[in-house]
């Protein structure tokens, strides 16, 4: 089936247009104009990087190596009796496989399937140990990925799943309960891998955490999950040849990231907030928020940069922020993350009894209709008040879908972070706090840094 066959996603960007309904300080094509010398430099400078492999992101979805190393390690363990897959991770290492378990499985599949499938990327006392007491060892597998292979939240969890996997089931049990995904050759995962043998998938030393969902990061636990990776990273394949134009209104990573630099820059809409008409993506707006934070909040000598990304959740959040967001400061840029159609809907029965009369416009009608009509109403409604929205359409949420989504953002937030003028790899603002934390826990060489406190 071709890539349009299986549907593409796509942006609708009339409501964050200069002038759309009531949307007064929306993008003009003055001020796309202004910026698009600086846009076409952004390109030849992603081209560049292309050629000479530095964006790891887009190299990693051309590689079918790791499809195939995935794809050999879910076998291994195919046929077992496993009731849980748990990913210990944090950050990069657990939002991208969270996001995809939710996009692509419904939400009661653990009260109904096995295996079940946790993502614990948190050190909560009470609920890694009330998990402990829950699960059934012998019968779960744990995929402890971590980048640097040091972050210690997650080499604290493994320590202690470790340990009481040792002592219920032996040393050579490991091999049965443990993947790890971490650095190919650097980190203390890595040197346990070495040691105990255990089965391991690479992430490239150059592909940055929260850029990793498409590689063994995200692919691991959907691949054990039986989730169609194939079909997940050809989306993100279909949107980056869609991606491979130099014309920036035509380029959907482009076209998007620079309304959202303009929005910001521009306008002062520095609060960019995506609200997922979907409860299947709601985990994604949470992986936006990693990957829009740690790229772009940057300080380049004494200039601070960086939308805010807020998350909500269509249709709850218009009873809880779309006060805020009709009528609050305008301050914000909005894209809806909207669902053209669903697996399943559910038909509303007319109201038979003559004190339901009030609520007979519903029947006969479907739920999705009045979800739709409720978004396409927000929409509008926050235009007329001045308000610009996008909205990105997924014809349906599936791996193939789903896969273009992480790709788009991927891009688009490359090409936001070189027209601010930052680096969007690095995260340089997140250590202080690890070193201050080692110091606490009395780490050799680290002393110093808890005279602070
Ligand atoms: O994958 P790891 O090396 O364990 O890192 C996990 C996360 O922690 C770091 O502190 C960074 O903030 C994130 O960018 C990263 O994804």
């Amino acid at each position: 089936m071709t890539g349009t066959a299986k549907g593409m996603i796509g942006f609708d960007w009339a409501y964050c247009r200069a002038l759309a309904v009531g949307v007064q300080d929306g993008i003009a094509d003055e001020d796309v104009e202004r910026w698009l010398p600086e846009a076409r430099k952004v390109h030849e400078r992603i081209l560049k990087e292309r050629e000479s492999g530095l964006l790891a992101f887009w190299d990693i979805i051309e590689d079918e190596k790791v499809e195939e190393r995935v794809l050999e390690i879910a076998e291994h363990f195919k046929g077992r009796l496993v009731d849980n897959i748990v990913v210990l991770g944090i950050g990069g290492s657990a939002l991208g496989a969270q996001a995809l378990f939710d996009a692509l499985v419904s939400p009661f599949y653990n009260l109904t399937t096995r295996p079940r499938f946790f993502v614990l990327d948190n050190i909560d006392p009470l609920t890694f140990s009330q998990f402990l007491d829950m699960v059934d060892l012998g019968r779960t597998v744990f995929v402890v990925i971590s980048k640097s292979g040091t972050t210690a939240e997650t080499l604290s969890q493994f320590l202690i799943v470790k340990e009481r996997v040792v002592s219920l089931l032996g040393r050579e049990a490991l091999k049965k309960h443990f993947v790890v995904v971490t650095d190919p050759d650097k980190g203390v995962l890595r040197s346990w891998v070495r040691e105990s043998g255990v089965l391991s998938c690479d992430i490239p030393p150059g592909l940055g955490g929260r850029f990793s969902v498409l590689s063994a990061v995200g692919l691991v636990p959907a691949a054990l999950l039986g989730l169609d990776i194939r079909e997940l990273r050809e989306g993100a394949r279909a949107m980056a040849a869609l991606c491979e134009t130099a014309s920036v209104i035509e380029n959907p990573a482009y076209c998007n990231g620079l309304y959202h630099v303009i929005a910001d820059l521009d306008k002062g809409k520095n609060i960019h907030v995506y609200w997922a008409y979907s409860d299947s993506l709601y985990s994604f707006a949470d992986w936006l928020r990693q990957l829009i934070a740690e790229s772009l909040g940057k300080k380049v000598g004494e200039k601070l940069y960086g939308p805010t990304p807020v998350k909500a959740r269509g249709v709850t959040d218009q009873h809880s922020q779309l006060q805020l967001y009709r009528e609050g400061p305008n301050n914000k840029i909005i894209t809806f993350i909207g669902v053209k159609s669903w697996p399943a809907d559910v038909d509303i029965p007319p109201a038979e009894e003559e004190s339901l009369a009030d609520a007979g416009y519903l029947g006969g009608k479907k739920m999705g209709e009045l979800f739709h009509a409720e978004q396409r109403a927000t929409a509008w409604a926050l235009a007329e008040a001045g308000r610009p929205n996008i909205t990105l359409w997924f014809p349906q949420v599936t791996p193939y879908t789903i896969g273009q989504a992480f790709f788009l953002y991927e891009l688009q937030t490359v090409f936001m972070g070189y027209l601010y003028g930052v680096n969007p790899f690095d995260q340089p603002g997140v250590e202080l706090s690890k070193k201050m934390t080692y110091g606490l826990m009395g780490r050799k060489g680290f002393e110093e840094f808890v005279r602070y406190l």
